[in-house]
């Protein structure tokens, strides 16, 4: 694992006094991030969970905010944009956007871990334009074109 990357960091009034995200273990990808808000999230619903957070990340990275899969395989409780791009320039709150696919009201807890935060390296791409692509054998395949 590379080094850490020090990522600016601004607690928000309504973020005040929980922990900040943090990897529950040496080796986690994700930093679990903590709902600030008492929620119940019905069935069929969706919900922007506030995170009382705000960042600058370093040009040249994102986060990415991925479900926590205990949520989705307990309670159907995923992420429906996952993973959700937080992007250098971002500086509103962190939300982490959650959808309730299972039939039971989820209530979430301030403090609750509710997904978690991957940063990851970012290459932007500068098009080059042409008029014909090199040939491959794959060609146009695509979709299952390789079989099952
Ligand atoms: O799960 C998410 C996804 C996005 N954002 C914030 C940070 C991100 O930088 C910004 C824009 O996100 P995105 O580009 O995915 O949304 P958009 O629909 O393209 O909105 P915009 O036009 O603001 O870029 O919203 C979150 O807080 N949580
Ligand atoms: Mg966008």
């Amino acid at each position: 694992m590379s080094d850490p990357v020090g990522v600016k960091l601004k607690r928000l009034p309504h973020g005040e006094g929980l922990a900040l995200p943090a990897y529950a273990t040496e080796g986690a990808a994700g930093m679990d991030v903590l709902s600030a808000e008492d929620v119940v999230l019905e069935p069929g619903t969706r919900h922007a969970v506030a995170t009382g957070l705000s960042m600058a990340i370093p040009q040249g990275y994102e986060i990415q905010v991925r479900p926590r899969s205990g949520l989705a395989f307990k309670f159907g409780v995923t992420v429906p944009n996952t993973p959700g791009t937080i992007d250098s320039d971002y500086r509103g709150e962190l939300k982490v956007l959650m959808i309730n696919h299972g039939s039971d009201p989820l209530p979430i807890k301030r403090g609750e871990r509710v997904a978690q935060l991957v940063l990851a390296p970012v290459t932007q791409a500068a098009w080059l334009e042409v008029d014909d692509l090199d040939e491959t054998a794959r060609g146009s395949g695509g979709f299952g074109s390789t079989g099952r």
